[in-house]
């Protein structure tokens, strides 16, 4: 167990993800982020300066757990104050548990400008994973718009609304290739003008020698997009998810939400004088995004010898029979921690589009979540209260909500209010999805917990009923840190709050996160330690800090 050490500057970077020059937040000057290797039981420290000239920023370590240091768990406003210009903050945080993670900012919607990067933890020395492989292969998965997120966001709260739409390309550890695409080329066999080999948007090779087994680490940080990927010619065996071991399961094709991470087995048993595509397309939304294309290389292939077969295709976007298939796979592994037999305490979460003074909104049991300016974890643990909103927020929708239509009466409001959670109680949580605005309307959310990994319970169509219970799989629940629920569908999770401090738990679809699709949980707040004062120079914890200092 050792510490391991980077120092970061984060930047506005002039970059050409798909081929078309923007302007995106890299670090250290260059897009997509670093790797970080670590691991289990390694100390991770990030001393992270902020060199955006007039905007605050904070990165969260999604999937690590940050026991002991919920203040490092880069929350703006929830954990932590964003770091303003020119200041640095030191993350440092432990690689709890073996498995692949990514990280991203999480101040306004900064990981859509492309804030991101992939984080490996290996298992410690002496520890062997479960399964063999000859070699590695990383994926991080996003998807790109042209337009600025400064534009996005005002759009997003702006009367008449604005959407976002769909984004112009997908990209493949940070590459893709817009309108001119390789996809394109391929799918219609026309010749290419495209200039691939522009260094930052030239697609990605997977160099792997013949008759080998690789694994292969796939996480999504896509702002919208579900995704599915497959490899041409090549199944792929499912071993892990979210940092977690599942019961090994074959597939052509995956489904990756936004938020997930995943390894897959591969052999790479094909014919070895040919290349073979890795397709990554939209789901569950109408595709108007080409897909992303990598070439798997086989050695000693020349890496730009075009694949002889076309690439694989996704299914159908809205064929939800297919994504429900393969997310109803996802089992533990044998060994995997089991769930409490019972719960201590049910909250059942009704997410629908709603209005606010004629903005559109998401809410969740009608409150649509809005950040105030006073990090959490400061304002609970010292009781700051001008800067606490001490309502109880509801833990259940009135039992005639109609899922299936749209909201008869869509009015919400905005707050912040914290589910305080019994510390070490035992927590189920129903997500319940429900139509939006329009009518026959209603679409996938891929939710993520801070601080904690949960076991899926089950999922099921329409509004969860109590008789849903006796289905619950207590026997080999998956454990992860995002779960996805499906249209008019629910979700069901269990999970020990035995982290003491504030986390977030909210729909990884970036602009939704915006649009108040979102609660905070607290656990345990009287048993964190001293708080590094860093985290908390602004709102009320900033005023406390200079009473305290000047008396
Ligand atoms: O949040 C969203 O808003 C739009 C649409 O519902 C309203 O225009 C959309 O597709 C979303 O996912």
């Amino acid at each position: 167990e050792k510490a391991r050490h980077f120092k970061w500057e984060v930047g506005y970077v002039f970059w050409s993800p798909d081929c078309e020059e923007k302007m995106m937040i890299g670090i250290n000057g260059k897009y997509p982020g670093p790797t970080i290797r670590a691991k289990e039981g390694d100390t991770i420290v990030v001393q992270l300066k902020n060199n955006l000239p007039t905007e605050g920023v904070v990165i969260h370590w999604h999937g690590i757990r940050q026991f002991g240091t919920p203040w490092a768990d880069g929350t703006a406003a929830i954990s932590q104050c964003p770091i303003k210009p020119d200041e640095t903050f030191t993350y440092r945080f432990k690689a709890d548990k073996a498995g692949t993670y990514f990280y991203h900012g999480h101040y306004g919607m900064q990981r859509a400008a492309g804030l991101y990067g992939s984080l490996i933890v290996d298992v410690a020395d002496g520890e062997k994973e479960p399964f063999h492989y000859d070699g590695e292969l990383n994926l991080l998965l996003s998807d790109w718009f042209h337009q600025s997120i400064h534009s996005q966001m005002l759009g997003l709260s702006s009367n008449p609304f604005r959407w976002i739409g769909e984004p112009q390309s997908l990209l493949i550890n940070g590459r893709g290739q817009y309108n001119c695409s390789l996809a394109a080329h391929v799918l219609r066999d026309g010749s290419t003008s495209c200039q691939i080999n522009s260094s930052d948007c030239a697609p990605l090779t997977l160099r792997v020698l013949p008759n080998k087994t690789y694994r292969i680490r796939i996480a999504s940080t896509t702002s919208l997009s579900s995704l599915n990927l497959a490899i041409g010619n090549h199944k792929m065996t499912v071993v892990e998810a979210d940092g977690n071991y599942v019961q090994p399961f074959i597939v052509d094709d995956m489904d990756i939400y936004s938020g997930e991470s995943y390894s897959v087995l591969i052999t790479t048993d094909q014919n070895p004088l040919s290349n073979y595509w890795i397709s990554v397309g939209v789901r569950g939304r109408l595709p108007k995004t080409l897909p992303a294309l990598a070439i798997l290389n086989y050695h000693p292939n020349s890496p730009s010898r075009l694949p002889t077969l076309i690439p694989p295709t996704t299914p159908a976007w809205n064929d939800y029979a297919h994504s429900k298939s393969f997310t109803y796979k996802i089992l533990a592994r044998e060994g995997t921690p089991m769930p409490p037999n019972n719960t201590s305490h049910k909250i059942a979460l009704l997410n629908t589009q709603t209005k606010i003074n004629g903005c559109i909104r998401w809410s969740i049991n009608n409150i649509s979540l809005v950040l105030s300016s006073t990090p959490h974890l400061g304002s609970i643990k010292y009781g700051l209260k001008d800067a606490l909103q001490t309502g109880k927020p509801a833990e259940n929708f009135p039992s005639d909500y109609n899922v299936m239509i749209p909201p008869i009466n869509p009015n919400s409001t905005k707050g912040n209010n914290v589910y305080k959670l019994e510390f070490n109680s035992t927590i189920d949580v129903i997500l319940q999805n429900a139509n939006a605005l329009a009518v026959n309307a209603s679409e996938i959310h891929p939710w993520h917990l801070h601080g904690h990994d949960f076991w899926v319970l089950g999922y099921g169509e329409g509004r969860f009923t109590e008789a849903d219970i006796t289905q619950f799989n207590l026997k080999n629940p998956p454990l992860r840190n995002t779960v996805v629920i499906f249209p008019y569908g629910w979700t069901a999770i269990r999970f020990v709050a035995n982290n003491p401090g504030v986390w977030a738990f909210h729909c990884h679809v970036e602009p939704h996160l915006h649009m108040g699709m979102g609660i905070i949980f607290s656990e345990g707040v009287d048993l964190v330690g001293k708080i590094p004062s860093e985290a908390l120079t602004c709102g009320e914890t900033g005023k406390l800090l200079m009473k305290n200092h000047q008396n």
